[in-house]
């Protein structure tokens, strides 16, 4: 099945969004974006630059006084509207999504509910940013503190989720009061500005929201550099997330950093095996493996590991590949053949070193970018797999004896994103929740994404919250007033 009929075909855009106008690169330059199920071409993006990028930051620096005097219920009110529209045309949005990126269809439409619940959110939240006052240090003084938005704020997002990890970012730096400037993923463009089109008629004014597309170093660059940024929020790779915090430094902006993970999924001999195989399931092989909150080392003890494997290699069994329009797809191709090469080269070598591959292990026939779900066990801490952010369908298994060991080899690793485990002894749940050096754990659950909760990670899985209360917290800043009444 091709990508079905859009309701509104002017949510495929082919020009950015600046200052309230759509506008073309200045040199005219395009950018190709293509299907990853089928290497077509499906629409074109302005290939921008450092230019476009100063002038959506002048626009957003203008037009944020006007946006940041409203009242948090006014901002509240045009983020309300925002998300209904997502919520209105989710099948649309999820259809570009899908035809961008590869996730099944039903997925990317899930993935939209998720990225407007974050605009519902925060425009509650817009209502919310209270101060407080200090008891006075002398019988004179009044201490007061307020919170006022940060300013012109850049968002740089990746690819495996195209609409949420924008309005995870835009939805609260929008509430707080502040302007922002993104630039989409290369791959996954035509979703950001679909978003942008439903945010101008929503309400929210020329130069708020600003959308540039095109070099990622020249764009980057300037949104680093230009001192009115005074924020810059980045999800993706560990190494660009580094590059950007040192070209930050400069400037002193503040960063969001939101990396890559390398999550432990534990599985202990009281578990329920049947709730950990789905949890597994819902964790590991969530948009293909490509998530930086995936499961990506199952550590199972020694007393469940062959029924657990046995259960787990069933359950893959039934998974099916397929494009993402296909009826019941439920893994879409891999971003791109570079990240298929990434996987298999994993794969070979926990093989080569002693691995055993229990199910998949190849590319798929559905297609080059296709990987078949898999699983790998008898994984070492002496292979890649046990080391690298997999991002594909492979789940690697390591057996493991006791607490302490599986402790210390899920800490093993400098990120500290996502970790689950499984069981159901009360004192054991509380002390591996304690020893676990992640930022977000699931207990006895595979899913832990809510736009209630705070999402990061610790290490050189980066720094800030998103999501929840406090995620709006990244979008302001603390003033003290000390006030004498002399
Ligand atoms: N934490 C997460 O959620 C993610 C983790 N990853 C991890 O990273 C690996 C590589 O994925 P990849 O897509 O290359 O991730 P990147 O970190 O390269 O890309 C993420 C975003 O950063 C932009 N970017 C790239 N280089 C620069 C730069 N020099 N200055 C400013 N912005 C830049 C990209 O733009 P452009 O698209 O134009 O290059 C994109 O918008 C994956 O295999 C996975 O392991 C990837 C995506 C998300
Ligand atoms: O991979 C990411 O960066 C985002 C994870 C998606 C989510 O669960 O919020």
């Amino acid at each position: 099945m091709t990508m079905p009929d859009l309701t509104r075909l002017d949510l495929l855009r082919n020009a950015c969004f600046v200052g309230g106008k759509w506008i073309a690169a200045d040199t005219g330059e395009v950018i190709e974006v293509t299907n990853p199920a089928t290497g077509e071409t499906i629409s074109t993006v302005p290939r921008m630059g450092a230019d476009e990028a100063a002038r959506a930051i002048a626009a957003a620096e203008a037009a944020g006084t006007n946006w940041a005097a409203r009242t948090g219920k006014e901002r509240a009110a045009i983020l309300r509207r925002w998300y209904e529209l997502m919520r209105d045309n989710r099948a649309d949005l999820g259809a570009i999504l899908t035809a961008e990126q590869g996730k099944p269809w039903e997925e990317a439409k899930g993935e939209i509910d998720y990225a407007a619940s974050f605009i519902e959110w925060f425009g509650e939240e817009a209502k919310r940013v209270y101060g407080e006052t200090i008891p006075g240090h002398q019988r004179d003084k009044r201490l007061i503190v307020f919170k006022q938005p940060v300013g012109v704020c850049a968002a740089i997002t990746p690819w495996n989720f195209p609409a949420a990890m924008i309005t995870r970012k835009a939805g609260a730096a929008l509430a707080a009061g502040c302007t922002m400037v993104i630039k989409p993923a290369s791959l996954t463009p035509l979703t950001a500005l679909a978003l942008c089109v439903l945010a101008e008629e929503a309400g929210v004014p020329p130069g708020v929201l600003n959308c540039v597309t095109g070099s990622a170093a020249t764009i980057g660059g300037e949104l680093t550099s230009n001192p009115t940024v005074r924020k810059v929020s980045f999800t993706g790779s560990t190494e660009i997330g580094k590059e950007l915090i040192k070209q930050c430094a400069d400037t002193v902006k503040r960063t969001s950093m939101e990396l890559g993970g390398n999550a432990p999924f534990i599985v202990f001999d009281d578990a329920d095996l049947d709730a950990a195989v789905e949890g597994a399931i819902a964790s590991k092989y969530r948009n293909a493996g490509q998530t930086c909150v995936c499961a990506n080392r199952l550590f199972v003890q020694d007393a469940v590991h062959d029924a657990f494997v046995e259960k787990l290699t069933a359950r893959v069994a039934t998974l099916k590949v397929a494009q993402g329009f296909e009826e019941g797809a439920q893994i879409g191709p891999l971003i791109d053949m570079a990240a298929v090469e990434k996987v298999e080269t994993l794969v070979l070598d926990a093989v080569s070193q002693g691995a055993t591959l229990v199910i998949g292990g190849a590319r798929h026939g559905k297609g080059a970018s296709f990987f078949q779900p898999t699983i790998v066990s008898g994984v070492t801490p002496a292979m890649l797999i046990f080391h690298e952010e997999i991002f594909g369908p492979v789940a690697p298994i390591i057996r493991f004896k006791d607490e302490n060991e599986v402790f210390a080899m899920s800490n093993d690793t400098p990120f500290g994103l996502a970790a689950y485990f499984y069981g159901r002894d009360i004192g054991r749940v509380y002390r591996t929740a304690e020893a676990l050096d992640f930022g977000i754990i699931g207990a006895n659950t595979g899913l832990i994404s809510t736009e209630v909760a705070p999402f990061g990670g610790m290490k050189e899985s980066g720094h800030g919250r998103e999501g929840s209360s406090h995620g709006i917290e990244d979008y302001l800043e603390i003033k003290y007033l000390c006030l004498s009444i002399a």
